[in-house]
């Protein structure tokens, strides 16, 4: 729980097909855990609820609690990718300012959250943090007043986190800004990165 009269909630996005990992990235182990319960372990002492967002094939595998909800995408936007999820969140909870996460960067840790969470600001819309020169949208924050902005953008078939990024006022946040480790935005495509990861961790 944050420690301000603001609500924070987390979005885990397990959605995805995951199809160059060959099966779902959120039921892949690292260090004895799934990937989705990282993300999990990184948002809890700083959200006050966590919604998972993933599709009816695998939604039931989740093990759901009082702080974690899991739902679907929206069906109309199924496969569209993350703003769906986003909305689908924003669509049934009510918080000022969600936290997105992935289910596929196992080494995101609670510090990078609550550093994100840091630069929450009133006159901005998202916090997003641009690491190798890339921003990465989908470990980012956002605030509530975008989700009627991101139906439209689901309306008008624009589908990319880009399209979100580019109609709204955000904050960038530099590798500088944030004391990261260094592994904490790795994410998981394929058999070769995850294998990788696991000789890395011995
Ligand atoms: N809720 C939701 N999450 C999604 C969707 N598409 C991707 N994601 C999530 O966004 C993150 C990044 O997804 P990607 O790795 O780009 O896509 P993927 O579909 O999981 O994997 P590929 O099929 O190999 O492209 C993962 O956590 C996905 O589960 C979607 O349509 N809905």
């Amino acid at each position: 729980m944050v420690a301000t009269l603001t609500k924070i909630t987390g979005i885990i996005l397990a959605g995805g097909e995951s199809r160059r990992f060959g099966s779902p990235k959120a039921f892949a182990k690292f260090n004895n855990e799934y990937f989705y319960k990282h993300a999990i372990n990184s948002l809890q002492k700083n959200v006050d609820n966590i919604f998972i967002v993933s599709h009816p094939s695998i939604k039931a595998r989740f093990i759901k609690n009082k702080l974690v909800t899991v739902i679907e995408d929206p069906q109309e936007y199924q496969g569209n990718g993350p703003l769906a999820g986003i909305l689908a969140t924003m669509s049934i909870d009510e918080s000022d300012w969600y936290v997105v996460l992935p289910c596929d960067t196992p080494q995101v840790t609670t510090g990078l959250i609550k550093q994100l969470i840091s630069f929450i600001d009133p006159q901005i819309d998202a916090v997003v943090p641009i690491v190798d020169g890339r921003a990465q949208p989908l470990i980012a924050v956002y605030h509530s007043r975008l989700k009627d902005h991101i139906e439209k953008l689901l309306i008008e078939k624009k589908f990319r986190m880009q399209d979100l990024l580019a109609s709204c006022s955000v904050l960038f946040v530099s590798e500088e800004d944030l004391s990261l480790g260094g592994t904490e935005f790795h994410n998981i495509n394929n058999q070769e990165e995850y294998k990788k990861l696991k000789k890395d961790s011995l």
